[in-house]
């Protein structure tokens, strides 16, 4: 318990911290070129994917795609099976190195981003497959989320001190806090893997958010789960952006949800970006309909363009 808990106040101890405008720009395998935003001085996206392309053997997964995402936005990726969907979410958690193009975090640029700090770069993800600690309590669970943010050597030397009951508290604070947001205070010492599928999706949620993340990636959040939970998962999500201004990305093959839950949406198809746009400039979009129609999958043509 208390190494799970050992994190937070420790912003002091983050090797690198997500700080616009002071930050500086790191691990740009090649020289990065500035980006426009940076030019004309408007506000910077808190994600850039500047010309990325990815391929596995001879298959094109991305082609030249460009993505900005603003802060606070919901920003939905959608496309038809085999659009690139997973490949773009890998590329910016740094799961899969572009062949060509740059991510920006902020003012971070990578060819490939660095998976294992990026969490300290203010990032974090859900996965399409629960990744859950089924044996942990939900509480337990929702700590993990922060206990990225103490090296374990450091931590070790803490165990004991007036320190390390501090960070310990904050912590439990913090999890606190995130459980009772997402309505699982009820649910906090439960086994997580004995909960319905709809809440352990929530947990996730909330492992997620507990460390503030600038930028939550969710990919599939609402696979598997049922109607009514899908909408007060899509609520928990709104609600997230809305209380702590995260910007988030997520993958998903439910239309209508995206529709609804999305300021703006980024439609794949072969790799390319065919259309980026609001919800109503993209149900009437005409090569985004041609995509969709192209595939024989109901449930991706039930959002019907
Ligand atoms: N690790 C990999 N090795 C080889 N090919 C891959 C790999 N990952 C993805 N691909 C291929 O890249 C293309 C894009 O796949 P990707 O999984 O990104 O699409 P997607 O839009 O997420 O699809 P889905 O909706 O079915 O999950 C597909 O043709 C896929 O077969």
């Amino acid at each position: 318990m208390l190494l799970s808990g050992l994190t937070t106040s420790l912003d002091v101890l983050a090797l690198e911290t997500w700080a616009p405008g002071t930050a500086r720009q790191v691990l740009a395998a090649e020289p990065a070129n500035v980006p426009a935003h940076a030019a004309s001085g408007a506000r910077r996206p808190v994600l850039r994917l500047a010309s990325v392309s990815l391929s596995f053997g001879g298959l094109a997964a991305l082609r030249d795609v460009d993505l900005d995402v603003a802060e606070g936005e919901i920003r939905a990726v959608i496309g038809p099976n085999g659009a690139g969907k997973s490949s773009l979410l890998n590329v910016v958690s740094g799961l899969y190195r572009p062949d060509q193009g740059e991510v920006w975090l902020g003012d971070h640029a990578f060819r490939q981003v660095p998976t294992a700090r990026l969490a300290r770069h203010g990032v974090a993800r859900t996965f399409q497959n629960l990744a859950l600690f089924k044996g942990l309590s939900v509480f337990d669970n929702v700590l993990m989320g922060l206990a990225h943010r103490v090296r374990v050597g450091f931590l070790r030397q803490l165990v004991g001190t007036p320190l390390a009951r501090r960070i310990e508290a904050e912590n439990r604070a913090a999890a606190e806090q995130v459980i009772g947001f997402l309505h699982l205070a009820d649910m906090s010492d439960r086994i997580a893997g004995t909960l319905p599928y709809g809440l352990q999706k929530r947990v996730e949620l909330a492992r997620a958010l507990v460390a503030r993340p600038k930028l939550l990636l969710l990919d599939e959040p609402f696979a598997g789960v049922t109607l009514s939970e899908k909408q007060e998962l899509a609520q928990h999500v709104r609600n997230a952006r809305d209380r702590y201004g995260t910007t988030i990305v997520l993958i998903e093959h439910d239309i209508g949800i995206v529709m609804e839950l999305s300021d703006h949406i980024a439609v794949l198809d072969y790799g390319r970006k065919i259309a980026d746009g609001p919800p109503a400039e993209i149900r009437t979009n005409q090569a985004v309909i041609d995509a969709y129609l192209g595939v024989a999958h109901e449930d991706e043509t039930e959002l019907a363009i």
